[in-house]
């Protein structure tokens, strides 16, 4: 059995990230970082624009390559191969919508779970879940933006991930809406899924999280339960003024 296929190494975080460096050229995007993230926790990865919290995404992925540290899911090191992600059980949004416009809700939704025995029931089931069935057929364009949202989200879900990255899930979304997605993403963790989310909307985060860890110029400056995290000044000084509360 490869590391790609081996189940998870009982007791082991689903992701664990250790002294983690990412250089572009001369810039050091990430500097030693080390995080973890256990089944059925909620973390939040938190930092000013630049901090390198997507190229930790993309380093998770597969997409950029360290020059230092190791990554881990479920306890076996994780081979710097994106396409086999979804075969140990890591799903992820984007920071954008990443939809393919051309096609439908279903269609889109299908994309997460090409691997499944039956994928169109489980697409169904998703798209019910979220309140989408009503628009199966329609093109994913014509969907307000909310609900394009959640279509992304959909296709990583469907997937039923163990391991899943949410990059900037609120972003663009009114009161409403992130309220519910702060349910959607409360309940995904109590399956055991572990969630990691960069986000700029520090009050959601706050709330969600059960943990918080935050970057600055690539280095890990404070980490901990979101009032620990909240009462920090240097994260107050990261952000320059912008308040930091939890809720
Ligand atoms: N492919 C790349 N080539 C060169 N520099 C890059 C590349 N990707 C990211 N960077 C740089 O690395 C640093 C970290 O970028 P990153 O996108 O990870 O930050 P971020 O915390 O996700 O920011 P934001 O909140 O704005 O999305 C930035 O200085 C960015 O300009």
């Amino acid at each position: 059995m490869s590391a790609l296929t081996a189940p998870p190494r009982e007791g082991a975080p689903r992701l664990a990230v250790r002294g983690l460096s990412v250089r572009f050229g001369g810039l050091a995007a990430l500097d030693d970082v080390s995080l973890h993230v256990d089944e059925g926790e909620v973390v939040g990865l938190i930092g000013p624009n630049g901090a390198g919290k997507t190229t930790l995404f993309n380093a998770v992925c597969g997409l950029v390559r360290p020059s230092a540290g190791s990554i881990a899911v479920g306890g076996l090191p994780l081979a710097p191969d994106p396409v086999r992600l979804a075969a140990r059980g890591v799903a992820r949004t984007l920071q954008g919508l990443g939809l393919f416009r051309g096609l439908t809700v279903r269609e889109n939704v299908l994309a997460g779970r090409l691997d499944a025995h039956d994928p169109g029931s489980d697409t169904q089931r998703q798209l019910a879940d979220l309140g989408l069935a009503e628009h199966a057929d329609r093109p994913v364009g014509d969907l307000p933006y909310p609900d394009q949202k959640k279509v992304a989200l959909a296709r990583a879900l469907v997937a039923e991930p163990r391991l899943l990255l949410l990059d900037e899930p609120a972003g663009g979304l009114g009161t409403d809406d992130i309220a519910a997605l702060g349910d959607l993403v409360r309940h995904t963790a109590a399956t055991g899924c572990a969630v990691l989310l960069v986000e700029h909307h520090v009050d959601f985060v706050m709330g969600v999280c059960d943990r918080v860890v935050v970057l600055d110029f690539g280095r890990v400056i404070a980490s901990g339960t979101p009032d620990e995290v909240a009462g920090d000044p240097a994260v107050d000084e990261a952000y320059l003024g912008i308040e930091v509360t939890a809720s």
